[in-house]
């Protein structure tokens, strides 16, 4: 039973899980602390969109929060942990989802033994349908993964998987929302070229990427099959097909996936 959840980062993860978790009724406001480094506008924004409770003092807003979430670029994170380490204590569990950084990174700036767990959350939290990739760290035992598991399970899926796949996991559910955005953004104007306009566009663009969502889970047909399903042989499909072929669609995201990852890990090895 989590009393009190504190997060250590005010930026769009944060408000993203914070969202989902108040829609989804996990925890009540009263619950929700938040901090950050010193954008107090912001934090003022946050407490009057969600009436959650906020505190310029890191301290006191870690202080007797049975979950830490740390929410902070990674090359924030030394300060940000160090920052709480003196006030944290071994029945709190400290979850980052900070990109390519380490649980043992992470357990270094602690400086004692505190429970750590990573998550890889993305912003689709804000709607309750992140895909949550979660791996545990030092100190955390089966409960603590259990409770990471149970939070992010609230606002989307939660999958525990080895730490060493944490990389892949950014590059592809982390980052991948930003993907699709990308390719709905390039189909906007597509159509837009195409002689249609804005509005009627981004209606049939959004309807068309949830329609495909929802039958890549629950028809039980691989993605090939249902791509097959919609190609008429000689029709408009395998034209469209075939030009994003030719294009070296399939090279276009295997460099995007690899690119990603490769920035995961160099993102740890700064530290
Ligand atoms: N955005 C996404 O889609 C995803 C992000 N992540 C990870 O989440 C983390 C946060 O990303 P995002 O929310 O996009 O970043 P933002 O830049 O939006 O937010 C970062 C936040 O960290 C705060 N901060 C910086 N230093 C400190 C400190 N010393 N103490 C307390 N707070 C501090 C900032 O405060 P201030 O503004 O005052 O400087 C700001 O509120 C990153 O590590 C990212 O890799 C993971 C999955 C998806
Ligand atoms: O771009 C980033 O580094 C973060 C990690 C995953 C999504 N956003």
């Amino acid at each position: 039973m989590i009393e009190k959840m504190a997060f250590i980062g005010a930026g769009s993860m944060a408000e993203s899980i914070l969202t989902g978790i108040l829609n989804s009724g996990f925890l009540p406001k009263e619950k929700i602390y938040i901090t950050n480094k010193s954008d107090k506008e912001r934090l003022a924004f946050l407490e009057n969109a969600y009436a959650i409770q906020n505190n310029n003092d890191k301290q006191a807003t870690v202080e007797g929060a049975d979950v830490v979430i740390v929410a902070v670029k990674p090359y924030d994170v030394e300060a940000a942990v160090s920052s709480i380490s003196d006030c944290l204590t071994p029945n709190q569990l400290l979850i980052s989802v900070v990109a390519g950084v380490s649980t043992d990174t992470i357990s270094s700036f602690i400086g004692k033994d505190i429970p750590v767990v990573r998550a890889m959350p993305n912003t689709s939290s804000a709607a309750g349908q992140s895909a949550t990739a979660v791996a545990r760290g030092p100190h955390a035992n089966e409960q603590h993964l259990e409770t990471a598991l149970a939070l992010f399970n609230t606002i989307g899926t939660a999958t525990e998987v080895s730490e060493s796949d944490m990389h892949a996991v950014t590059a592809i559910s982390g980052s991948g929302p930003a993907y699709v955005y990308y390719l709905v953004e390039a189909m906007e104007k597509a159509a837009v070229d195409a002689g249609l306009d804005q509005e009627t566009a981004q209606d049939l663009i959004t309807q068309t990427i949830v329609g495909a969502g929802e039958m890549l889970k629950t028809s039980g047909l691989e993605p090939s099959k249902l791509r097959e399903n919609i190609t008429s042989p000689g029709g408009t499909t395998q034209a469209g097909v075939e030009a994003l072929s030719k294009h070296n669609f399939q090279e276009a995201v295997e460099r995007c996936v690899e690119s990603a990852r490769n920035r995961s890990i160099e993102l740890g090895q700064k530290m």
